[in-house]
């Protein structure tokens, strides 16, 4: 995250000023989908993170020590808090429960370039499992990026299980298979053969396996290739899953904006079905990320299905075609002479009322 207070310069308040009309635009975005703001703690107990399965990396987690020795951890991640505060309260609701957040997260280091802190916007939709609110849920990201004015972007999806089936097949040691997704998830072709071939694996196996990589591109030609892969039911259901939202996504005509990536991987452990990158073009890094996150709540004692996305707000501000597409218009300046101030203070204060924004007098 870039610190924009210190330094007071003109283009350094203009940025900071882009900087905050883009967190208004995506507060207004998000609200008018029926999201509402919620905030969680900065600190958190280090319980909340290390004692859940499928959480965060700890080596991740920035920890603290209060006066009575008590260990906290800077909120490494939104999504876990949120679904610890719906599934606390969730007897009392019905229907979808609809939140959206703007926090920083702090985390050892972020894509591995030593930032430590990221402000995210993001949103978590609770209550329904189907392919309608995956994909409203990526519809609403991808909204995200047209208001930025962005225009050449991708959202890849994936699958938070496909491939973990075909590796489970495989009975590596556990080293051994965090470097195998690791070099899955470099698209490392060259190395997966001889890995597994030195673990004396099934070659029909690493023949599937060394297919993964470039089971990336168009969601048909992809739907296509996957059909190899296959070995069990489960991963063929997983595949038609994806295939539903995007056919919906189709409908809501940002078809041309998916790719699918059966390769892909997220850090966080917790995602159950579909998994989301979104990429603009000139941004080496995702500017969102998300997916369906069904098995979390349990943690707190509740199952509630739930799928959300969070984009990385200074990524966006690197995305956006540029301050223009961010930054509201000075709407209207009022003029006038030193006669008629009474009726320019009148003026200015009606379409301030009326939302405008009129800085003088
Ligand atoms: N919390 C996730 C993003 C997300 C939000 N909701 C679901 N996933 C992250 O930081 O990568």
């Amino acid at each position: 995250m870039e610190i924009f207070s210190f330094d007071q310069t003109e283009a350094n308040q203009q940025k900071f000023q882009v900087r905050e009309h883009l967190l208004d635009n995506l507060k207004k975005r998000f609200s008018l989908h029926g999201y509402q703001q919620i905030r969680t703690s900065t600190f958190e107990p280090y319980e909340l993170y290390s004692n859940q399965i499928g959480t965060i990396p700890q080596a991740s987690m920035i920890k603290v020590i209060d006066p009575s020795g008590k260990v906290l951890v800077l909120r490494p991640d939104a999504t876990i808090p949120v679904t610890k505060e719906v599934a606390g309260k969730y007897d009392s609701f019905t229907g979808h429960i609809r939140y959206f957040y703007v926090l920083d997260v702090f985390r050892q280091s972020f894509y591995g370039n030593g930032g430590k802190e990221r402000t995210q916007a993001g949103v978590e939709c609770f209550g329904e499992k189907s392919a309608a609110i995956d994909a409203e849920v990526i519809a609403l990201a991808i909204q995200t990026l047209q208001d930025i004015g962005a225009t050449h972007f991708k959202i890849e999806i994936g699958h938070a299980n496909f491939f973990k089936q075909l590796l489970a097949e495989i009975a590596l040691p556990e080293e051994a298979m965090e470097q195998l997704k690791a070099t899955i998830q470099a698209k490392n072709i060259a190395d997966i053969g001889p890995l597994l071939e030195s673990f004396a694996v099934d070659p029909s196996l690493v023949e599937k396996v060394s297919q993964i990589p470039f089971l990336y591109g168009h969601p048909k030609e992809v739907m296509e290739r996957a059909q190899n892969v296959l070995v069990n039911e489960k991963m063929r259901a997983e595949l038609n899953s994806l295939w539903d939202v995007y056919e919906m996504l189709c409908t809501y005509g940002v078809g041309e904006h998916i790719v699918f990536d059966l390769g892909l991987i997220n850090h966080m452990n917790y995602y159950s079905d579909i998994i989301f990158q979104g990429f603009v073009e000139q941004v080496a890094r995702p500017v969102l990320m998300g997916g369906r996150y069904d098995r979390l709540a349990e943690q707190f004692g509740e199952a509630i299905p739930a799928i959300g996305f969070a984009s990385d707000v200074d990524a966006l501000l690197a995305a956006a075609a540029n301050d223009r597409a961010i930054a509201r218009p000075a709407d209207i300046t009022v003029v006038y002479e030193t006669s008629k101030l009474t009726q320019a203070l009148a003026l200015t204060s009606r379409l301030r009322d009326e939302g405008g924004i009129a800085p003088l007098p």
